[in-house]
């Protein structure tokens, strides 16, 4: 193992404790007695004045991902209305640094040139997930970049037709896409991001979306990662 990739996961760790901490609101305690190490350590390991071993730091990860995974945590933090689910824990720092580590996990080694979304609330999580992925993000908004071309694709929304565009020069064919959003009613948003991926003749390395409903199918070749269904 490099050096560097000790240091991550050293920081993973600290990261995974610190977000499960926060988000869960678990205690110091709780977390001494999964963990097997005093409270004072990890007090430390919070604030920084110590880093676990690597070897500690992998069985921590380890421990925490299976006591709390992050399927937990967005079961706890989201909101559901009537038909409206409230997401804005995708806006916490804490739950960037917890996908961050989750996504560099569970898809480890995975090739990705280009982290794919549609505005707006998919954003802050696509940023996450081309930090660690070390790929570019690209946003497909309602509206065409001025002067340059872009790919297109149309669908209906509640009977409306809805248009997501994408600068065809940030797709390049051959490009490995990863896309992610926080939710997924209809299908509809994450179909059109394939298109745009597919017009601009990419492959698809997978999805992550965090929530999605429970009818939505997408047989798209390519394995489509969720959270939590509703
Ligand atoms: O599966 P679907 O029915 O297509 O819905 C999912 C999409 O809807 C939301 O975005 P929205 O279009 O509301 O825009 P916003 O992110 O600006 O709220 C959400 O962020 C997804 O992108
Ligand atoms: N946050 C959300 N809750 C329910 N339906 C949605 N469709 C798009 N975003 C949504």
């Amino acid at each position: 193992m490099r050096r560097v990739e000790g240091i991550r996961l050293q920081l993973d760790a600290v990261n995974y404790l610190k977000s499960v901490k926060t988000l869960l609101g678990i205690t110091y305690r709780e977390l001494s007695s999964i963990l097997d190490i005093p409270e004072s350590v990890l007090s430390r390991y919070a604030t920084g004045d110590m880093l676990p071993s690597v070897e500690t730091a992998e069985e921590m990860l380890k421990k925490l991902e299976e006591r709390y995974p992050i399927s937990e945590v967005v079961k706890s933090r989201l909101r559901m209305y009537d038909t409206y689910v409230d997401m804005s824990f995708v806006n916490l720092p804490q739950f960037w640094r917890l996908y961050e580590v989750y996504l560099g996990r569970r898809f480890s080694g995975l090739r990705v040139d280009v982290v794919l979304t549609a505005a707006a609330d998919g954003i802050p999580l696509a940023v996450a997930a081309a930090s660690r992925f070390e790929a570019t993000l690209v946003v497909a908004k309602q509206y065409r970049e001025p002067g340059v071309d872009n790919y297109e694709y149309t669908y209906l929304r509640e009977g409306r037709p809805v248009t997501l565009y994408v600068p065809a020069g940030h797709i390049k064919r051959g490009y490995s896409v990863f896309i992610v959003d926080d939710i997924a009613r209809t299908g509809k948003t994450l179909r059109a991001l394939v298109g745009l991926a597919s017009k601009a003749g990419a492959e698809i390395a997978g999805a992550s979306i965090l929530v999605a409903k429970k009818e939505v199918r997408i047989d798209a070749g390519f394995p489509v990662d969720v959270l939590y269904t509703y």
